[in-house]
């Protein structure tokens, strides 16, 4: 995107925006439109992925403006379009360190060091899980680290659901989820509980929940679609048995993704960054904290999207009153909203091209595997894998350098859910290669870019 300012990689950025969930966008198409050219690090791997925890997560039926609600995904690539759309310069890059006791302060990833006026801290926060055995198989199937969020979901209407958790947050989820589930399960591993008295009595008056104390759960049972049980052990006794029910709702803490700012901002017991009340200042002037990286207590994308709203407002006054702001304008060209990525049609007998280096699903795989004297890359994703949605423009581009010298298939194992199991893909992303009918190398999860490049270069 070419912006009307001859210093276009200034010396000094405006404001730097670490983290690319619903705060952190927010941020951008606010300083963006600020005419500020905001940097944001989207972040890779480090405490989420880009586009933060609503790529986890399918339906969002509670930000405004959606009424027939809008997946996670695709509502964190249209915050991501209307920041490009606004001159936001982004950066698939984790933060590695800052340094926040000079001016101007000082953020490194692997790749650069950029120096700003003003950076607006919005790296969120990570629910804890408890790391059963079958958990990533039954996540979304049935397994949520948000009751409020994913509560009223069709999949746990008029059916037993479970909160694992002691604490005011398991106790509140618990409550609620009584509005859609038959019976709520509260899993406590104490005799007692942590939240407070007002809290427990709601939950130990309310005939639709049963406490289960001294009890953790070992593993979640299920078939391929989704949960029907979990596996519970009385810590007491030892004693084992099976709960039926549909869901099963994590309750237990979040972790704030500030172990970078250690040391350098306030922050409080749990390790959330402290502000001051109504506002997103930090201890350190010209630094804002913004969503869940600063609120263990609402923690929803619109308080994310307000807070960032704030510190990119904060952010411009504090530029403007210490006369360090430089403005970029932008032409008409570059204010048109980018296009959203278009979905490649399956390839049919009809159209497929043997030529091509693009291609999608297992007609094309098939054809490929047999007749191609190409290496064959093949990604297979699910829709509802955020870490998908992650990697796609990263291996896209890998794949553009290598036009006409591989052959590139992408797989939704939804749609075409046998060549996942014929590949022995058990988890996604997953990204296979294939040369002269034989299967050469697989990663998994997503990589850096160079990584993908070599295995390609390796194998050609
Ligand atoms: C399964 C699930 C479902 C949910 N559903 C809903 C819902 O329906 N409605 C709702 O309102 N809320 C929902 N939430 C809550 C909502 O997702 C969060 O409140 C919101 O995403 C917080 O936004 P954020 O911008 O503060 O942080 P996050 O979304 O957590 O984003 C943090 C960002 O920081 C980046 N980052 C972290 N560390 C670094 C680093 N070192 N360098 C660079 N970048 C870094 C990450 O990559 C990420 O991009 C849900 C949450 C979950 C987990």
């Amino acid at each position: 995107m070419s912006l009307n300012n001859t210093m276009t990689n200034p010396a000094v950025e405006n404001v730097v925006i670490i983290g690319s969930g619903p705060a952190g966008f927010t941020a951008a198409i606010y300083a963006g439109r600020a005419n500020l050219k905001p940097v944001v690090f989207e972040g890779f791997q480090m405490g989420g992925i880009p586009g933060g925890q609503l790529m986890t997560t399918t339906e969002v039926e509670n930000f405004p403006g959606f009424p027939e609600g809008i997946t996670g995904p695709k509502l964190m690539e249209r915050m991501k379009l209307q920041a490009q759309r606004w001159g936001a310069e982004l950066y698939t890059e984790d933060v590695q360190s800052v340094d926040l006791s000079q001016r101007p302060f000082v953020i490194r990833s692997d790749e650069r060091e950029v120096k700003a006026h003003t950076v607006i801290i919005a790296t969120g926060a990570t629910a804890k899980r408890l790391g059963l055995p079958s958990e990533h198989q039954f996540w979304s199937r049935g397994v949520s680290a948000c009751a409020i969020c994913d509560g009223a979901s069709p999949i746990f209407k008029g059916v037993s659901l479970a909160v694992v958790g002691g604490g005011d947050t398991a106790a509140e989820e618990a409550v609620y989820l009584t509005k859609y589930g038959t019976h709520v399960h509260l899993l406590v591993r104490r005799e007692e509980m942590r939240a407070s008295k007002a809290m427990q009595d709601r939950v130990l008056k309310n005939p639709k929940i049963t406490v289960h104390w001294n009890t953790e759960a070992v593993d979640i049972f299920g078939n391929d679609d989704r949960m029907e049980g979990i596996k519970v052990r009385n810590i007491k006794t030892g004693e084992e048995t099976d709960l039926q029910v549909r869901g099963l709702f994590y309750a237990i803490g979040h972790t704030p993704n500030t172990q970078l700012f250690k040391g350098q901002l306030e922050l409080d017991e749990v390790g959330y960054i402290v502000t001051k009340h109504g506002t997103v200042e930090t201890s350190v002037e010209g630094v804002y904290a913004a969503g869940d990286v600063q609120d263990h207590e609402f923690r929803q994308a619109i308080t994310a999207a307000g807070t960032g709203c704030m510190g990119a407002m904060l952010a411009e006054r504090w530029l403007s009153v210490n006369g360090v702001v430089q403005e970029f304008h932008q032409t008409e060209e570059s204010e048109k909203a980018p296009e959203p990525e278009k979905e490649q049609k399956s390839d049919t007998e009809e159209n497929f091209d043997p030529a091509a280096t693009r291609h999608v699903g297992g007609f094309a795989l098939r054809k490929l595997y047999h007749d191609s004297d190409r290496l064959i890359v093949v990604k297979y994703s699910a829709p509802t894998c955020g870490p998908c949605h992650t990697l796609k423009p990263i291996l896209s581009k890998v794949i553009d350098e290598f036009d006409g010298k591989v052959h590139y298939v992408e797989i939704d194992i939804e749609a075409d859910p046998e060549i996942a199991d014929n590949a022995g893909v058990t988890g996604t992303p997953t990204v296979q290669f294939f040369k002269d009918k034989g299967l050469v190398d697989q990663v998994r999860g997503v990589k850096q870019k160079s990584l993908y490049r070599e295995m390609i270069q390796n194998y050609l």
